[in-house]
């Protein structure tokens, strides 16, 4: 195999309270990305849709992860890397992430899975650090696993999946950019007992509802009394758009990543398609453009689209 086509998708990074260690694969949106073998020990990148990123590999999210794999790999090879970019850059819906590992899973099956999952979020996770400055896997392993993942650890990997009941993801995005590195930036480096605490109460709460199909733990556990205080500013109409879904019968939500996207869960898909029709009336009353997504988890991943 010489040329590999995949879907790169979406990710909901954080679930709320679980910062950093979250995440959840969609269904919708996706990238498209085309990696071809080349007989030069090079990477390439071109992108098509957004001709604002950057070109030089070791600036591109897709670019760098793929660096590092070549430096573990003798011989003459390389990368001819092609990005359909649909899910815009700084929207909280996990673009950096999407390049950097439907770059290693492409180039992995290229080289006849040479490498493990855990290598490849290891690879893909230096995407992030040109993305933000740090290193995180939240939008990266649901990736490459895909459904619902656990980052336990980092150094070392340690990437737990967590079994899921059915559930649907409304999701808005207000045509505003908010990149992840000033996100975290105005984040607090200390944080009190207490709230970690109910945080802690929280994470293990989403973990067991999601094992156990609980929905109303779910519901209940889908609280962040640390980071949303200080990044819901950012996202014109949080608060509204929160309360009103919720009362509309979804299960709960919050900033998707870094934001500025919102998400919402909810058990039925006629619940979800309602809280689509009030994030859209709320953000349609202030004349702020938005996209919304109605879509479902992912359990796959990355998928193959076509190869040869
Ligand atoms: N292939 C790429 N895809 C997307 N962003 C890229 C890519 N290469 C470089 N970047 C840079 O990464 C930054 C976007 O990443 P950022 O983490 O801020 O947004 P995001 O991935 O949409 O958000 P989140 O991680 O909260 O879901 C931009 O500065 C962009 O130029
Ligand atoms: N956990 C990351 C996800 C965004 O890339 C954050 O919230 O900053």
């Amino acid at each position: 195999m010489k040329k590999i086509k995949i879907k790169a998708p979406a990710t909901v990074a954080n679930l709320v309270c679980g910062f950093d260690i979250l995440g959840l694969c969609l269904s919708e949106p996706y990238d498209v990305m085309e990696v071809s073998l080349l007989d030069e020990k090079k990477v390439i990148i071109h992108n098509e849709g957004n001709s604002s990123l950057p070109t030089e590999p070791h600036l591109n999210t897709a670019g760098a992860p793929l660096l590092d794999m070549l430096n573990e790999i003798d011989g003459n090879i390389g990368f001819d890397v092609r990005i359909l970019k649909n899910i815009k850059p700084g929207s909280g819906l996990g673009s950096s992430a999407a390049s950097a590992a439907g770059a290693v899973v492409a180039a992995n099956h290229l080289l006849n899975n040479k490498f493990s999952k855990p290598d490849l979020v290891r690879f893909a996770m230096s995407g992030e650090k040109v993305a933000s400055g740090v290193k995180h896997a939240d939008n990266i392993a649901p990736v490459i696993y895909g459904g619902t993942t656990l980052i336990r650890c980092i150094f070392p990997l340690d990437i737990v999946q967590i079994p899921a009941p059915q559930l649907y993801i409304t999701v808005v995005h207000p045509q505003i950019e908010v990149r992840t590195a000033d996100a975290r930036q105005i984040l607090r480096k200390e944080v009190q007992l207490k709230d970690a605490i109910k945080q802690w109460g929280n994470i293990a709460g989403l973990v067991a509802g999601l094992m156990k199909s609980d929905y109303d733990l779910i519901g209940r556990s889908l609280e962040d009394t640390i980071i949303e205080p200080l990044r819901s500013i950012l996202i014109p109409e949080f608060s509204k758009i929160k309360k009103q879904c919720i009362e509309a019968g979804a299960l709960g939500g919050g900033i998707s990543g870094s934001g500025p996207s919102i998400f919402m869960l909810s058990k039925g898909e006629a619940t979800a398609k309602e809280v689509e029709k009030i994030m859209q009336r709320i953000y349609n009353a202030i004349s702020l453009h938005h996209y919304t997504y109605v879509t479902s988890i992912n359990t796959e991943g990355c998928t193959i689209l076509s190869q040869d």
